[in-house]
């Protein structure tokens, strides 16, 4: 896939003007490099304003949730959590509304018919629960490009509606073994390095995700990235990984959340090398395999805050620091003009 380069020379010189402007060189950290980061994305400087950010919560369940063996809530909670998001009351609903960004959610393997809410949330929908992957296949042949062209759509019609950055949310219990196993598989780590608590298991769980990872890696083929997504992903994994790489193509910045999206895009910069320079990370999870994927990114997350929720709730409490950025760039007096 083609990914457009960004702007070097727009990068040099903003990097340039923000040497000039009245503060100590690089006083500004890096709130310097994000502005310089936009500007290169814009291709003018000072960058565009960000007003209009869309997250898109993709939700979904797994085969390795059925047994409860790898989470500390029960499966039936990503449904429920849908009509959360619908509701306006889940948690990046709450910190999205503070910055003026829109929330919508995906069913794209709920395992619910969910057919009491809108069409639209179902309209990518792939499957009831991916497989089990440490015994089966997550995906049926076909199933994880069909998601991966839904998660693409979704992205052309915010991009279409006018968004000037992008977030992918992640909703499903389970998925921080699925993205783990995406991780681990993509980069060659063990399951023991990657796997976390996720919800909050304890010891035992954690070693019954790492149990469940290794019979899921020594089963799965993984000799490409839609291979991968089949095996041991899942649909909204696959769905992520679309919306990340036509994000890029149409030129349009995606804030990064927690592990889930992170694994995502470990898979589809391996889609679409050079895509990750349109990305960037919101946040720093306490998952360790999410701190694998920004480092094989070459990602530095703007907030550290301990978070572990999912949802995008990271990244669009990254947003006001993006908008800061643009903002000294295109507001503060220069040095020059001290006399
Ligand atoms: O974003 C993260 O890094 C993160 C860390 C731990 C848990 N989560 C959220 O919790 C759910 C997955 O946790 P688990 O324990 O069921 O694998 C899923 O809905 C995620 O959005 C998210
Ligand atoms: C209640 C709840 C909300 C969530 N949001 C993202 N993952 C979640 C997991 C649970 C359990």
């Amino acid at each position: 896939m083609q990914i457009p380069p960004l702007d070097d020379r727009a990068r040099d010189e903003a990097l340039q003007q923000l040497d000039g402007l009245v503060k100590p060189v690089g006083a500004l950290g890096r709130l310097e490099h994000l502005a310089a980061w936009l500007c290169a994305a814009h291709g003018e400087v000072p960058p565009r304003r960000l007003d209009d950010v869309r997250v898109v919560v993709f939700a979904g369940d797994h085969g390795v949730s059925v047994s409860g063996a790898v989470s500390a809530y029960p499966r039936h909670l990503t449904a429920a959590m849908v009509r959360v998001f619908l509701a306006g009351e889940s948690g990046v609903n709450v910190l999205a509304r503070e910055v003026g960004a829109r929330v919508r959610v995906l069913d794209l393997a709920v395992d619910d018919p969910l057919d009491d809410v809108p069409d639209d949330v179902r309209r990518h929908k792939v499957r009831r629960g991916s497989g089990s992957i440490d015994v089966a296949d997550a995906l049926e042949p076909g199933q994880a490009r069909q998601a991966f062209d839904g998660g693409a759509a979704a992205a052309d019609a915010d991009i279409d509606d006018g968004a000037d950055l992008l977030v992918p949310g992640d909703m499903g219990i389970g998925n921080t073994t699925i993205a783990s196993a995406l991780v681990a598989a993509v980069l060659g780590l063990p399951a023991e390095d990657v796997v976390g608590t996720g919800t909050g298991v304890d010891g035992d769980g954690r070693a019954r995700k790492v149990a469940v990872l290794e019979r899921a890696l020594a089963r799965a083929a993984t000799d490409d990235p839609f291979a991968v997504l089949t095996s041991l992903g899942s649909a909204c994994a696959a769905a992520t990984a679309g919306f990340l790489v036509r994000a890029a193509e149409r030129k349009v910045p995606v804030v990064l959340d927690g592990v889930f999206p992170c694994a995502a895009a470990v898979v589809a910069r391996e889609i679409a090398p050079g895509a990750e320079r349109w990305w960037v990370a919101g946040h720093r999870s306490t998952e360790p395999a999410q701190a694998f994927a920004l480092k094989a990114l070459g990602l530095e997350p703007i907030l550290d805050l301990g978070l572990r929720l999912g949802e995008g709730s990271g990244a669009v409490q990254a947003v006001p620091v993006l908008r800061n950025a643009r903002a000294v760039l295109a507001g503060m007096g220069r040095l020059a003009d001290l006399g």
